[in-house]
């Protein structure tokens, strides 16, 4: 039962706490999908901005005509974007061979020069006019990190005329992604669909322009879908993260969030700490109250069984003791005093039935010279065997069998009138004679008894013992005058003593 309820404890706190790590699991996952999210649409409008600004630079180039006046205006405006858009580093217009026509931020024209920049030799090589994203690239103006969105410009006959460049600072993301809650162990990028790393929290030295080709996030995932996450281990550091990342809709871009699995179950670790040390108290505490009540039981148990063998010890005491108290010690017969009580009980019991009560009075022949030819013992032993022949003249539940005194032994028979009487007489000195007790001082040869019957037949309530055992008495007497090993009858109930045939 203890064992049980330890058992079952366990469970539960095990399915509990296995629970609540996938849920942790499964809302750190959601988090890392909302900061993707947040991520992709964050760089999402920072590119449209700028290339917006970019469509309409394109649109006045190719309708005005460059003259030092609408330039003039145009770099005012592209100054005046510059502030309104922080994320931009800034605007430039490059003229078919490379050199700055325009930029926002005043630069001297002609000083500078892009034909070996990757924008501008990738837009004089691709007619489409679609907007351009570049590796990162330092500002050769402040050497500040900037990735660039590019368009061509294209003449009136469709030819190659030059590129609008903005120039957008990556710091600027590197700010925003500040503030997103990722742990010591988490990470956010921002990459290229080529798998060109340009921004990093938390940023490393050789982060920006970094391949991602060899990276599980980028290879196995983002390589491959448009979104969705993963639960990837690093090769660099070993951590576990729980990634989730996204392609932009409208650039070649795409975001990725990570937050490190041992951070995100730290509180449910310190959760299960704390279950797990309730459990071992809690689990300490059943077994040590189980242990005490199965002790408390066990001594319970103890307890009964010792009273239980107690009592029947006692009992059996009792019974020895009546025993004792009620029987004969040499031949286990009822003694004297037994045969007293029960005579009493029986006259009045036959009284108040209107029954008989008969008593054959028994006296072994030529006892004495018995004991002095075989000895005292021999004549003990003699008395016993004659005693397990007088008993089996009980036969129903209110007979009994007793050592009246010395060698005369009795045996009183309720409801039992004088001709029955007489015949278990008759039955038990052919016992005794069945025996063949060998007696020397017997002119039989043998050792045999005589008795004596006397009835009262139907017993009155002044009949008394003592007329009845007289009556027996005389009737052995008699017994034994007239020859010995026989019955005779009491004249009590005809008026006559009666010599009967042994
Ligand atoms: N061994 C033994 N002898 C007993 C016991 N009780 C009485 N006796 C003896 O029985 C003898 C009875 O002798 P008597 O009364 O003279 O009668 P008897 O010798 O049997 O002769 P009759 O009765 O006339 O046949 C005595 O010697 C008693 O000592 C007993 O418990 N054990």
């Amino acid at each position: 039962m203890v064992v049980l309820a330890c058992a079952l404890l366990v469970v539960l706190a095990v399915v509990t706490d296995w629970r609540a790590r996938k849920q942790q699991l499964q809302e750190a996952g959601a988090t890392s999908h909302n900061i993707a999210l947040a991520l992709a649409r964050h760089a999402d409008d920072t590119f449209k901005q700028a290339d917006t600004t970019l469509i309409f630079l394109a649109e006045r180039l190719r309708h005005d005509e460059r003259k030092p006046a609408s330039l003039r205006e145009l770099e005012v405006f592209l100054a005046q974007q510059t502030v309104e858009l922080p994320q931009l580093h800034g605007l430039f217009v490059i003229d078919k061979d490379g050199k700055w026509l325009l930029n926002s931020r005043q630069y001297q024209a002609g000083h500078v020069n892009s034909r070996d920049r990757e924008y501008y030799l990738y837009h004089r090589q691709h007619e489409d006019l679609s907007p351009h994203i570049s590796m990162p690239v330092q500002s050769r103006a402040n050497g500040e990190w900037v990735v660039t969105i590019s368009r061509r410009l294209n003449g009136a006959d469709g030819s190659f005329d030059g590129v609008v460049m903005a120039a957008i600072r990556l710091a600027y993301f590197s700010k925003f992604y500040e503030n997103f809650d990722i742990g010591e162990g988490g990470a956010v990028i921002l990459a290229g669909n080529e798998g060109t790393l340009l921004v990093r929290r938390p940023l490393r030295n050789d982060s920006i322009g970094k391949s991602l080709a060899q990276a599980a996030i980028f290879r196995d995932h983002a390589a491959i879908n448009a979104s969705g996450s993963a639960r990837i281990r690093s090769s660099q550091d070993g951590v576990i993260r729980i990634n989730s990342y996204r392609h932009l809709d409208r650039y070649p871009l795409f975001v990725a969030a990570a937050l490190s699995e041992q951070e995100v179950l730290a509180s449910w670790r310190s959760d299960v700490l704390l279950h797990v040390s309730g459990l071992i108290v809690l689990l300490s505490l059943l077994v040590w109250l189980g242990g005490r009540l199965i002790r408390q039981i066990e001594l319970r148990v103890e307890a009964e069984n010792a009273a239980n063998h107690a009592r029947e010890h006692v009992e059996f005491l009792n019974r020895t003791l009546q025993n004792l108290a009620t029987q004969d010690g040499l031949t286990g017969l009822g003694n004297r005093r037994c045969f007293d009580e029960e005579m009493v009980r029986a006259l009045r019991r036959c009284a108040r039935e209107g029954k008989p009560l008969a008593l054959i009075m028994l006296d072994v022949d030529f006892f004495k010279r018995y004991n002095d030819t075989y000895g005292h013992l021999a004549g003990d032993e003699c008395l016993r065997k004659l005693s397990q022949a007088i008993r089996q003249g009980q036969k129903r539940e209110g007979d009994l069998a007793a050592r009246y005194g010395g060698e005369e032994l009795v045996l009183m028979l309720p409801d039992c009138d004088g001709g029955n009487a007489v015949a278990i007489a008759e039955e038990t000195l052919a016992r005794i004679r069945a025996l063949q007790l060998p007696h020397q001082g017997n002119p039989n040869g043998i050792v045999t008894v005589s008795a004596g019957v006397a009835v009262l037949d139907p017993v009155s309530e002044d009949d008394v013992a003592e007329s009845l055992i007289g009556q027996a008495d005389k009737a052995l007497y008699l017994a034994k005058s007239t020859g010995r090993d026989r019955v005779c009858t009491s004249g009590a109930s005809t008026g006559a003593a009666q010599l009967m045939p042994a």
